[in-house]
């Protein structure tokens, strides 16, 4: 069974204009309200790729019950923790240009820490616990740390795909998957990553490290896997793209949905890319059908092994 887990779930307010201005009032006439945070995402593409999954994580307020209907209605389970603050809503606007304003996560207390990490003790061997999204800083290192050592030790595989600090502190927990961008994936080394060349040199530090599975993505440039023996590149299809916003998400649930099912990481790989790329091209997430029009159309280059 797959776990995801988002600590700070949000509303996705997501607005199309043709013109966006800074300073004056915009009016716009489309308008979607998509329960996000990139666990809640995972698990939204996981649904539409057959393969079922839990979402953990903490919800509360109009907003959160808003998020647990959503789901609900779209035949997803759901086990939230119930938070005093009202989970927050994050602006897209999608215009000439993609802009974003995300609110800060929930503060998280002690009580309802443990009662996450009860949940994680709870899962079983073989299962997969996806920790995805930002990572409050109210909540100590040491906690995160803790849900990944549990993992560790219950033979549950570890997915993680977050930023900044918390990526930095938790990638030394070896997590059998980690997925930063570009960005996240030089911020890990103080560093700005400008080419393919420099994300692998990066990447397979992390496996020499002990990482199992890197991937980094790279936007419409497209992606690149490394494990400890190989390395991959895929380069993105062309299409019209509408909306990137959860394409990093939809990547980690096309690879982890073929790979459970298959155990061929160079075609999770794949499929991977086709639904990033699939979401890329639509105002929501992808779905099987728009995935597996994109699946043939993606070339996947050996690197080296
Ligand atoms: N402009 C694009 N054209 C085609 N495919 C794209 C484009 N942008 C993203 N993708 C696809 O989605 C994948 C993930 O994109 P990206 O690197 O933007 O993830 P991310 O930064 O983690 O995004 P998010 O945090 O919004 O989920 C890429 O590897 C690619 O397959
Ligand atoms: O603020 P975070 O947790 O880093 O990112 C949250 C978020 O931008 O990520 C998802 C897309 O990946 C969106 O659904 C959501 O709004």
């Amino acid at each position: 069974m797959i776990y995801t887990c988002t600590i700070t779930p949000s509303i996705d307010y997501t607005t199309y204009l043709t013109e966006f201005r800074t300073g004056k009032l915009n009016r716009t006439n489309e308008v979607y309200y998509y329960p996000g945070g990139k666990g809640i995402n995972v698990s939204r593409v996981l649904q539409r790729l057959g393969i079922k999954s839990t979402v953990l994580g903490f919800a509360g307020g109009f907003t959160g019950d808003y998020i647990k209907q959503f789901l609900h209605n779209e035949q997803i389970e759901t086990d939230f923790i119930a938070t005093q603050d009202i989970t927050r809503i994050n602006v897209k606007i999608k215009s000439e240009e993609e802009t974003e304003l995300n609110g800060p996560g929930p503060s998280i207390n002690h009580e309802q820490q443990r009662e996450l990490l009860s949940k994680v003790k709870a899962l079983q061997v073989n299962d997969w616990f996806v920790l995805a999204g930002s990572l409050p800083n109210s909540i100590p290192k040491a906690f995160y740390q803790a849900l990944s050592a549990v993992c560790h030790k219950n033979g549950v595989h570890f997915v993680l795909d977050t930023s900044g600090t918390a990526l930095k502190d938790l990638v030394q927990t070896k997590p059998f998957l980690v997925k930063p961008n570009q960005q996240e994936l030089g911020g890990l080394f103080d560093t700005k990553i400008k080419t393919k060349e420099e994300a692998l040199f990066y990447a397979k530090k992390l496996t020499e490290d002990g990482i199992r599975h890197v991937i980094v993505s790279m936007g419409g440039e497209g992606a690149l896997l490394v494990t400890k023996d190989q390395a991959f590149s895929a380069k993105a299809p062309n299409g019209t793209v509408v909306n990137t916003v959860g394409a990093g998400d939809s990547l980690v649930s096309g690879f982890l949905a073929s790979y459970i099912q298959y155990k061929d990481v160079k075609e999770a790989f794949r499929y991977g890319v086709a639904s990033g790329s699939a979401t890329a091209f639509r105002t929501d997430l992808c779905n099987k059908g728009s995935v597996e029009s994109l699946v043939s159309e993606i070339r996947i280059n050996l690197l080296h092994e």
